[in-house]
């Protein structure tokens, strides 16, 4: 049972575009535990598509006035022309207000807003458009504004969203559809309710498709963008953005935020009596060994050369400290000779060492390290006294 399920899973996982892994696969499904760099590259393409959106809909929505005025009696254009500048006035409101921030909660807002003036303004004309007895052209156009809704769950197709964000947009706006009928009940045609319904079903399930393959594709360019190719933890490039972010969230609300240098002791002499090679393999095996001894939370990155920076949000200094004391304990792999490969630590902390920026903080956690090192290698250094104790 366990191997089909592992089949069947394989197969799934199979059809999807980028080669993903077994974790990733999941945040298709949904945004929880998305890694901070790739939650923040998605809310940063939503807003700037939302805003596009909103561009176009705050230029076309008025301009159809005149397709308006043409065919349908004054009072009609009057109301719908009042409506169509409302709605023009609200997107062009979201363009201007939004800037990408990089936060999706902020970026779920400007898609529910995105969504919202449509759907008020369809749900408001068709009640309008119901109390009008129209025929010839002025029906056939009128009947065009049946299609909005169609082009929203479209639309949904541009944004890369996990297939539970997908929901939380279609399905407001599949009730509203059943909410324009019932608020008609009395012209209800429910053959063509159904069929349209059902058409709409299609349409929000092809967008949801879309997005979630788009979303594919993004989880694994920003991977490419973000790993040390050696080793495959975070390269400094993702590791300063993640500083970035981090810090300005822990100077916002105020927590703890640790950052930890570990040089692994004498790594030349690995190269130089064993050649580069394995050299490559030391590394490998050393930051598989600080990943393994993580709490999730944690990012390992690979600073530069021989030498690791730990992130710890939410962690206070004798925490880090303890973490990392507990993780050389255990030694970062083995030596060619088979013996444990050692690193030497400095760990800042946030608060403790009063840095409000994150580029003060790595500061201290390196002089630290290199305290470090002159005191005999092999030790965690947490103050700027060199330490006196090695690890084992
Ligand atoms: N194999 C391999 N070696 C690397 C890589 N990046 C840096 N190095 C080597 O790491 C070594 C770092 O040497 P040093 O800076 O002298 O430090 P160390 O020998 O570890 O001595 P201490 O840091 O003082 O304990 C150099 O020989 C670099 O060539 C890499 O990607 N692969």
């Amino acid at each position: 049972m366990n191997r089909l399920a592992h089949i069947i899973w394989h197969r799934l996982t199979g059809l999807m575009p980028g080669e993903l892994d077994a974790n990733e696969v999941l945040w298709l499904i949904s945004p929880h535990q998305q890694s901070p760099l790739l939650a923040r590259r998605r809310a940063m393409v939503v807003v700037n598509r939302v805003r596009l959106f909103a561009f176009l809909f705050a230029v076309l929505t008025p301009l159809w006035s005149i397709v308006d005025y043409v065919v349908f009696p004054f009072p009609l254009w009057f109301f719908l022309a009042g409506m169509r500048l409302v709605a023009a006035g609200a997107f062009a409101a979201l363009v201007i207000c939004y800037k990408p921030s990089g936060n999706l909660l902020n970026a779920y807002r400007a898609m529910a807003l995105l969504f919202a003036i449509p759907t008020v303004f369809y749900v408001v004309s068709h009640q309008v458009l119901t109390s009008f007895d129209l025929t010839g052209m002025s029906a056939a156009i009128g009947a065009g504004y049946a299609f909005l809704p169609f082009v929203l769950l479209a639309g949904l197709a541009i944004f890369p969203l996990t297939f539970l964000e997908n929901l939380a947009f279609i399905a407001p706006m599949l009730l509203s559809q059943v909410l324009a009928q019932i608020l008609s009940w009395g012209q209800l045609n429910w053959p063509s309710f159904a069929g349209a319904f059902w058409l709409m079903a299609l349409i929000a399930g092809v967008a949801n498709l879309a997005g979630m393959s788009q979303l594919a594709f993004m989880v694994a360019l920003v991977r490419q963008a973000i790993r040390d190719p050696l080793t495959g933890v975070h390269s400094r490039r993702s590791a300063e953005e993640i500083l970035e972010l981090y810090g300005s969230v822990a100077n916002r609300a105020e927590t703890p935020l640790s950052v930890a240098f570990i040089d692994l002791d004498n790594f030349k002499s690995i190269n130089d009596r064993y050649g580069h090679d394995e050299g490559d393999r030391a590394l490998r095996r050393a930051s598989k060994a600080i990943n393994e001894s993580l709490r999730s939370g944690d990012i390992l990155t690979r600073w530069g050369g021989e030498e690791f920076l730990l992130i710890m949000p939410n962690t206070r200094l004798p925490d880090a400290q303890a973490a990392l004391e507990r993780l050389t304990g255990q030694g970062l792999g083995r030596r060619p000779d088979g013996t444990l490969l050692t690193a030497s630590v400095g760990i800042a902390e946030r608060i403790h060492d009063k840095a409000s920026q994150w580029e003060q903080l790595i500061e201290i956690a390196d002089r630290r390290m290199y305290l470090a090192k002159q005191s005999g290698r092999n030790r965690i250094v947490v103050h700027d006294l060199a330490a006196d104790a090695p690890q084992d």
